[in-house]
């Protein structure tokens, strides 16, 4: 017996401006603390500490903003000023607070992590200043840190979708928003994250990534690689979709079946970061509207069910440590009307 259950939404808000085309997720920055002014040694005067530079997370801002307040990118705090005779202890160089969108990972030029910022107002020095002159260092003030960092944005949204190209991933984004994802039958038409609000009649709202496409080898760069799959790290859910026909990249790669691509998406996931199995999963088995669709699904119902169960025929790179986690399987149609949504199930 087939089910249909339509997801009911109202109009869409335009996506917030981060979100929209020219969107970027990461930026690299020149930061450095203040100097510290010098000491008076006549007097055993201070100087003053340099200023900091400290980023401060802020609820919906964009990467973009930080480069039309700071347009050449460098950020240098103010100095220390020296210890004089009215002033023996030289006032402090101020410090430079800079807003960053919230959900930033900062890393220094050379991959080292520094912190991160998860929620609004959490700060972060990333370039303190330097000490003041005093009697221990021969009253010269010190030079602040100086830092090239790299602010790395994972977006924030309640539902991700993971899956290999042309699975459906933005078809069905289109279908429960009001998001414009370019949709196309070959590999790899979405080339970064695009992000739909759908909004309820009870006006709850929920936020849904559409990822670009993993492929097999996705951890060692190929495709589009792992990177987008940070975005997935702060997702309430993930929503892993496959086709049922399954998936072959090209002639010259292996058809991958609809069971394969599970499996290999959760081999691709543990790459990146074993963590996400523990993520809330739904799978999403789309294109249920073609040609033998149920009957097959029919056939591969149960090994989805007991997904580790296959992992033994598969060779030990492509082979699993750990079964994802999922809560329900879904068949669906995301192809079926523009503003239409099949949930197709079988009992
Ligand atoms: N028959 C059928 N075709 C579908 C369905 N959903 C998507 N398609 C088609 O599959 C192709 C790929 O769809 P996309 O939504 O671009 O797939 P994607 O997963 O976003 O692909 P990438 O951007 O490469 O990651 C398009 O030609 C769609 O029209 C479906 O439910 N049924």
């Amino acid at each position: 017996m087939v089910f249909c259950t339509k997801i009911n939404y109202i109009k869409v808000k335009t996506p917030r401006k981060y979100l929209q085309s020219s969107f970027i997720d990461s930026l690299r920055l020149f930061v450095k603390g203040g100097s510290g002014g010098n000491g008076l040694p006549k007097f055993g005067g201070i100087g003053g500490q340099g200023g900091n530079v400290e980023l401060v997370a802020k609820d919906n801002y964009a990467l973009e903003s930080i480069c039309s307040v700071y347009k050449n990118k460098r950020i240098i705090a103010k100095h220390g000023r020296d210890s004089t005779h009215n002033f023996i202890l030289g006032i402090p160089g101020e410090s430079i607070k800079v807003e960053v969108p919230t959900g930033i990972t900062v890393f220094t030029d050379d991959g080292m992590k520094i912190g991160e910022l998860n929620k609004e107002g959490e700060q972060l020095i990333v370039a303190r200043g330097g000490t003041g002159g005093h009697s221990k260092n021969g009253f010269l003030g010190l030079q602040g840190q100086t830092h090239s960092i790299k602010l790395d944005l994972k977006l924030i949204s309640d539902v991700g979708l993971v899956g290999f190209p042309n699975a459906g991933k933005s078809t069905l984004l289109k279908a429960l928003s009001h998001a414009k994802p370019k949709i196309a039958s070959y590999p790899f038409t979405t080339i970064r994250p695009n992000i739909g609000i759908i909004m309820y009649k009870d006006l709850r709202q929920i936020s849904m990534a559409d990822l670009p496409g993993l492929i097999e080898g996705a951890h060692a760069n190929k495709g589009m690689g792992h990177k987008f799959l940070k975005h997935v790290e702060r997702t309430k859910l993930m929503l892993l979709v496959v086709d049922i026909n399954g998936f072959q990249l090209s002639p010259q790669h292996e058809f991958r079946t609809c069971i394969d691509t599970i499996v290999l998406l959760n081999k691709e996931l543990e790459l990146y970061n074993p963590s996400l199995l523990d993520k809330p999963t739904i799978i999403v088995i789309n294109k249920m509207d073609t040609n033998n669709a149920w009957k097959t699904l029919d056939s591969i119902k149960h090994q989805i069910n007991n997904i580790s169960d296959t992992f033994e025929a598969y060779p030990e790179n492509l082979r699993p440590n750990k079964p994802l986690k999922f809560y329900e399987f879904l068949p669906i149609s995301a192809k079926e009307g523009e503003r239409q949504f099949k949930v197709l199930k079988t009992n």
